[in-house]
């Protein structure tokens, strides 16, 4: 169980959203586009972060979370585009002077000074009074769970006690907004599974707007009030992780988020309450409504979660079981249903999975089945 260390909020703390502005809107992207020679990083990226959000850029490699990051941040020039923070255009502005505070994978803590001078540092750069600095230092050092650990060198603190007081170097200030580039990326699993908790509570508690970079689904979805799903440079769905795993909006990110499986197959008939579709190697099967019309060659996407084993003659395909493995609680169970198709993936809790036979039909709910128009060209 991690353990928690999070002070009271000292009343003298203002919170990072009480500097926004007034319309509560903390940060605006709009169209922030870069190209290196004819490649296309960032493609025309827009959003709005409201004052105390958590959002985060989720992608697989080279999708262009860091350089969207970096644009904001200041480190990398738009081609163009523009960045508002509480209202004001910073677009053309030095990183020091967006006011931004930053996390990155290396801690870049200052290897000749204390923890305490490097907490300082920045506060003295701003010129704040000594024994206001001695507070703060005091206060965020006791909010990480760092209390000790004032007077050590970085090189006598672990990687998660270093990652630590970067973040605290990071909050001290009252940044309007904090910008983490896979601030846990060096650190192992528990670990990070340790402070991906504590980071969510100091910013609840604070009420801290961040912009957090990660290709670690699971990251995102611990941390996030909203992601934005990056792929070759441009946002697929910024939505809730719910939204995200329950209305997909591309096959791209059923398939990121949700593992989804997909079923080839073309639409019968479509209304306001479902969606009919024909699989290609199984027959009918109910989905959500969507926009489709009768005749168009689609994908149904499902995921592993919520497709289920039931009698061959009530499911919309039937297949064989070709492995069955216990992961922990779970049972994941592969079904072929035809040959040269991938296995679907099936996942049910352990206590639950009959012993199935080797013939099985597959089912599942019209609500968790999503319909995409098929691809071109593959
Ligand atoms: N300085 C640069 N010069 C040329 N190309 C670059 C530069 N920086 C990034 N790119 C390219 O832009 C694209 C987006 O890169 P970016 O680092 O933003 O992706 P990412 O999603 O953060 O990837 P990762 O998770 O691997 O860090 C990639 O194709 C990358 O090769």
């Amino acid at each position: 169980m991690p353990d928690l260390h999070i002070a009271d909020p000292a009343p003298a703390m203002t919170t990072a959203s009480q500097q926004t502005s007034p319309t509560g809107k903390a940060l605006s992207i709009v169209g922030l586009h870069k190209t290196y020679g004819s490649a296309v990083a960032v493609d025309s990226a827009s959003m709005e972060i409201a004052a105390g959000e958590f959002v985060t850029f989720l992608g697989p490699s080279g999708s262009g979370k860091t350089t969207t990051l970096m644009m904001v941040a200041g480190f990398v020039e738009p081609d163009s585009g523009t960045v508002t923070v509480g209202g004001r255009d910073v677009t053309r502005l030095a990183p020091q002077k967006r006011g931004f505070g930053f996390v990155f994978q290396q801690y870049l803590l200052f290897p000749h000074m204390t923890v305490g001078e490097n907490l300082a540092f920045p506060l003295q750069l701003r010129g704040v009074p000594k024994a206001e600095i001695r507070t703060r230092v005091h206060e965020a050092l006791e909010m990480a769970g760092m209390g000790g650990f004032a007077g050590r060198r970085p090189r006598e603190l672990s990687g998660g006690q270093q990652q630590r007081v970067a973040l605290c170097r990071a909050l001290i200030y009252r940044p309007p907004v904090i910008l983490m580039d896979e601030p846990l990326g060096a650190l192992d699993k528990k670990l990070r599974d340790q402070l991906q908790v504590e980071i969510k509570a100091i910013q609840r508690e604070l009420g801290l707007t961040v912009i957090y970079v990660t290709h670690d689904q699971e990251e995102a979805l611990v941390l996030s009030d909203r992601i934005a799903v990056m792929r070759d440079g441009g946002i697929d769905q910024f939505d809730t992780p719910r939204e995200l795993f329950e209305r997909p909006r591309t096959p791209f990110v059923a398939d990121f988020l949700g593992a989804a499986n997909f079923l080839p197959g073309r639409v019968m008939k479509g209304d306001d309450d479902a969606t009919l579709v024909r699989i290609d190697h199984g027959g009918l099967l109910t989905a959500r409504p969507h926009s489709l019309s009768p005749g168009q060659q689609v994908q149904a996407a499902v995921q592993p979660g919520r497709l289920r084993v039931c009698a061959p003659e009530q499911g919309f395909c039937t297949g064989t079981v070709e492995t069955v493995t216990y992961v922990g609680t779970l049972v994941r169970t592969g079904v072929r249903i035809a040959e040269d198709t991938p296995l679907l993936r099936l996942e049910v809790p352990a206590g639950r999975a009959p012993a199935p036979p080797p013939r099985v039909g597959l089912t599942a709910d019209a609500e968790d089945i999503n319909v995409f128009p098929a691809e071109r060209d593959g």
